[in-house]
């Protein structure tokens, strides 16, 4: 079938689906989760930033209920560290089995997986409460209970609707990198919004000008965002801005691993 307006080629979400086959886990979290990105020295690096955005966030109290749902959480729990504070329940998600195995891994406390307790550490330290950093570690391993299998190119991304729909949703870094174009990312980030109770808050964090990024044999290709198109998609979603804020990649961090311009992060209720 031809591309329509309203669909991409079908060969395109497939040669999608067979670049995700070459991801490699070990790689993407080397490329953007260790040194020189996940440097903690600063605020002005991408990391702190980024957690700073969900801390804040978090901080005010006002989103908080029994189930919070990550959408393409990929081999990745930082982005979670805020909100397990505020939810009884993480729903994890991923498209890809090695994915969810890695999160699956790390929730046992097994060996050999990823050391992401420099990130624990410096949430605790923003989040100013004194906790010992194993408490909040504790904490997210006994919340996050599920690691799904989702596709956010499905109008029923995780196969059926979430019975009780989440109280919250959460996205990193996924919908623009599995998105072949706007209209696709538009279409996905209404998919994952049918997840969420009418009310509920998303918060979103994503790649501003991205067209591709480098996950060991795997070269996956990005839809280049500009702010303006997270606001247009979130708002045709049927989302009213809270807020949103941005952060312009330095060229120490511009390490080849992706064509990154900057970072955005959207807080946004249904
Ligand atoms: N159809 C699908 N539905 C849902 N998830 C899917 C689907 N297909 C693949 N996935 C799943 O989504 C993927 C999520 S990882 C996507 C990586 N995004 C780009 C990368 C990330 C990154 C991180 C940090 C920073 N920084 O500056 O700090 C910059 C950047 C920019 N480069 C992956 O887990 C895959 O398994």
């Amino acid at each position: 079938a031809g591309a329509t307006a309203a669909a991409p080629r079908h060969e395109t979400l497939a040669a999608l689906r067979e670049g995700y086959q070459h991801f490699d886990p070990r790689a993407y979290l080397q490329n953007n989760y260790l040194p020189p990105r996940a440097d903690f020295s600063s605020e002005e690096f991408v990391v702190p930033w980024k957690l700073r955005c969900l801390a804040e966030t978090f901080a005010s109290g006002e989103i908080h209920g029994r189930t919070l749902i990550d959408v393409g959480s990929g081999p990745t729990i930082y982005q979670l560290l805020s909100a397990c504070d505020h939810f009884e329940e993480i729903v994890a998600t991923d498209y890809l089995a090695v994915n969810r195995e890695e999160l699956g891994r790390w929730v046992r406390g097994e060996p050999g997986t990823f050391d992401w307790s420099p990130f624990i550490q410096h949430v605790c330290k923003i989040e100013g409460r004194g906790e010992p950093w194993q408490e909040k570690e504790r904490r997210l391993r006994d919340r996050l209970s599920r690691i799904l299998p989702i596709d956010v190119h499905r109008p029923d991304p995780l196969g059926a609707p979430l019975r009780p729909p989440a109280d919250a949703l959460l996205s990193a870094f996924c919908l623009e990198a599995v998105s072949p174009d706007r209209a696709a990312f538009a279409r996905a980030l209404a998919h994952v919004g049918s997840l969420l109770r009418p009310g509920g808050h998303a918060l979103l964090l994503g790649a501003l000008g991205e067209s591709f990024y480098l996950a060991g044999a795997a070269r996956l290709p990005v839809v280049p965002l500009a702010e303006d198109d997270v606001r247009t998609a979130l708002t045709g979603a049927g989302f009213a801005l809270r807020d949103f804020r941005s952060y312009a990649m330095p060229p120490a961090l511009r390490t080849g691993v992706d064509d990154v311009d900057g970072v955005f992060f959207a807080h946004a209720q249904k």
